[in-house]
Formats: C-alpha cells, sequence, structure tokens
C-alpha cells in the first residue's frame, strides 16, 4: 500500500502526466475525423453495418473529446477504450481479420505503458494480450458475417494500416519531443538556481574543475572573483524575504550584463557569488569587479524594493596559480572579500601576493 504520504495521493488524477491527457485530446480528434472518413468509405464499399457503427464511435469520440476537455478522464478513458475494442471486434468478425482493424488494438500498448500504474499497465497488456489473441482466433474458425468484395477488403486493409502508421509515428515524435524536454528540464533543475537562473554551487565546480583542467594544459589564466552583498540581512529584514529574493534576482543580472559571455557565473552560497573568468589575469578581473561594483551604484535599487536603500557589492579577486586547486583559488578569493567586508563594504580587493 502507498504511503499516505506520497505526493501522488495529493495530486488530482486530472494533474498527473498532463501532457498525456492533451495527447489523448488530440488522438479523440483525430480518431473522431478517422471515423466520418470510415462512414462514407463503408457506404461506398457497400457494407451499411459497419457504416452506421461510425456514427456511435464518432459520438463517443466526441464524449471523451469533451470530458477530457471537463478532466473526466476516467469517463474518456472508458469511452475510448469501448470505442476501440468494440469497433476492432465488430470489424474483423463483420468482414474479416483481413481488413486489419485489430491494428488499432496495438496502439493502446504505448498509451497504456505511459498512462497507467505499473500494476495496472500489467493487467491492461494482458486484458488487450487476450482479446486480440482471442479475436484472431475466432476468426481461424468461423467466417466474416458480413463479408464485403475482395477489393473494397484490401482498400480497408490498406487505409487501416495507412491510419494506424501515421498514428504511430505521430505518437512517437510526440513521447520523443516528451521525453527530450523533461531531459532538458531535468538537467536545467540539476545545475541551475532556480533563484538568479545562474548555475548553482555544484554545476559551478564542475565547470570549474574543466577550466582548471584546461588551464593546466593551455597556460592561460584564470581570474576568480567572489562577490557578496553587503548588508543584504537588514534588505530582508527592511522589506521582507520576497524583495529580498527579488533583490537576489537583479543583483544576478547586474553580474551577468558586467561580465562576458564566456565567464562563468554561479551562485555560491546565500548572497555570495563566484565567477570564474577564462583568460583572464588578476589585473584584468579585478578590473571587470570594479565594473561590477559601480553597475549596483548606477543601479536603481529603489524601483525595486520600493524603498530608499541601495544595494552594494563587495568583490574579492584572485588569480588561478599553477598546480593549485579551485578551493585554493577561492580561499583566496575569500580572505580578499573578507578584507573588503571589514575595510568598509563596496570595495574591490584583490588577493595579497
Ligand atoms: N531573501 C533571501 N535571503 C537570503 C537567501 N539566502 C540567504 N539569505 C539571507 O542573507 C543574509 C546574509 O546575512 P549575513 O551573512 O549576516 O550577511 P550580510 O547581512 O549580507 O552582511 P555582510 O555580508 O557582512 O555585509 C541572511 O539574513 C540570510 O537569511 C535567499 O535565498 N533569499
Amino acid at each position: 500500500m502507498k504511503s499516505a504520504t506520497t505526493p501522488m495521493n495529493y495530486e488530482p488524477e486530472r494533474d498527473r502526466r498532463p501532457q498525456f491527457w492533451r495527447l489523448a485530446m488530440r488522438c479523440a480528434q483525430i480518431a473522431g475525423t478517422v471515423d466520418v472518413i470510415f462512414f462514407f468509405l463503408f457506404h461506398a464499399l457497400g457494407s451499411p453495418i459497419l457504416a452506421w457503427v461510425n456514427v456511435v464511435s464518432v459520438a463517443m469520440y466526441a464524449g471523451a473529446y469533451y470530458a477530457l476537455k471537463h478532466h473526466r478522464n476516467r469517463i474518456a478513458v472508458v469511452l475510448i477504450w469501448a470505442e476501440v475494442l468494440g469497433h476492432a471486434g465488430l470489424g474483423i468478425v463483420l468482414i474479416g481479420w483481413e481488413s486489419g482493424f485489430h491494428y488499432y488494438l496495438l496502439m493502446f500498448i504505448p498509451a497504456i505503458c505511459v498512462s497507467a500504474s505499473r500494476k495496472w499497465a500489467i493487467y491492461a497488456l494482458l486484458a488487450l494480450w487476450g482479446y486480440y489473441t482471442a479475436l484472431d482466433v475466432l476468426m481461424w474458425y468461423i467466417e466474416p458475417l458480413q463479408p464485403i468484395h475482395q477489393t473494397a477488403l484490401h482498400i480497408v486493409h490498406l487505409f487501416n494500416l495507412s491510419v494506424v502508421f501515421a498514428m504511430f509515428s505521430y505518437l512517437s515524435s510526440y513521447y520523443l519531443r516528451m521525453v527530450v524536454t523533461a531531459q532538458r528540464k531535468l538537467r536545467e533543475m540539476a545545475t541551475t538556481d532556480s533563484l538568479t537562473g545562474l548555475f548553482n554551487r555544484r554545476h559551478m565546480t564542475y565547470l570549474a574543475e574543466k577550466e582548471l583542467a584546461r588551464f593546466s594544459r593551455s597556460g592561460h589564466p584564470v581570474g576568480f572573483l567572489l562577490l557578496d552583498v553587503d548588508h543584504f540581512k537588514s534588505i530582508n529584514d527592511a522589506y521582507g524575504h520576497e524583495t529580498g529574493d527579488r533583490v537576489l534576482g537583479f543583483v544576478a543580472d547586474v553580474i551577468r550584463e558586467e561580465l562576458r559571455a564566456q565567464d562563468l557565473i554561479g551562485r555560491w552560497g546565500g548572497e555570495e557569488f563566484l565567477a570564474i573568468l577564462p583568460d583572464t589575469d588578476s589585473g584584468k578581473a579585478q578590473a571587470s569587479a570594479e565594473r561590477i561594483r559601480n553597475a549596483f551604484l548606477a543601479r536603481d535599487w529603489s524601483a525595486i524594493t520600493g524603498g530608499d536603500a541601495d544595494v552594494t557589492i563587495s568583490i574579492g579577486v584572485s588569480e588561478l596559480r599553477a598546480g593549485e586547486d579551485l578551493s585554493a583559488a577561492v580561499s583566496r578569493a575569500d580572505e580578499a572579500l573578507y578584507r573588503g567586508k571589514t575595510g568598509g563594504r563596496n570595495r574591490v580587493e584583490l588577493e595579497t601576493i
């Protein structure tokens, strides 16, 4: 039994896998349209019973679409299952296995795997397999009840095959897009700080290590900036945590705007940021830090906080030395930052030699 604290239990069914239900709506529309075509096709091919079955089918798909639109997913699922199973069964019993109506049943396989829990997926797949093989075996022993001309049968077969082919292609590309989007989101979540949109500390460490490896091969300089918002606690205290969060977002924007595209910027802690500047020695890194500090002074912070407090930043600067690791370079930037704080804040301090 699932624990009562399982997040899934708090989530209404309609909110789970919303893309799947949107896809189901699209499929109900497509299937309804195909059944309208069937109506005319079977009239033309001389099978009036099957033609009128399609009127019922169109009504069922319209009902399923309406139910999905109003988040009555269970009703929609029952309608769609009943339509596909009934339609395929009738088609086969009336005009024969060669009609290809059984292909439609196969389209349930990916749908079941995506939409149902593991246990229900197994039951549903077994039931589907049982129905499919039972129809197949039945047609070994009985003749079609309302056979149509052989040429007409071939036309129906080709039509069904083509529809199922097109639907499978559509479903596969849709699932693929879903997986790619989910992967991108996961990667973004794993590497990005959601508040500022900058790299998070873990990813920053990973990127820094790669940069260091490059540095040790090329010998090009790498600059480090450790940036810390001054008196940030008082901003939180004066304007509230939410405004504090907004300020952090703008702090990230200022840093991003003042650095180059190839510089790596990450949120290192609460109100602390780390920037890694490839191909930049400490002198140039110090100039970049000054540019950021001045940009803070030029920014109209009252528009963000609604008060009259200015936001300033202190920055410690270091340059990677041959043979040292990330933490050594960051710790020297941290010492410089500390001097900036104790020296009155709103300052850029370079590491001591
Ligand atoms: N709004 C908000 N506040 C945060 C976040 N992360 C850390 N803080 C706050 O940042 C403040 C940092 O305070 P301190 O470490 O005392 O530093 P400070 O007030 O900036 O002072 P100095 O760094 O010495 O200039 C704390 O009040 C934290 O609660 C966050 O994500 N959002």
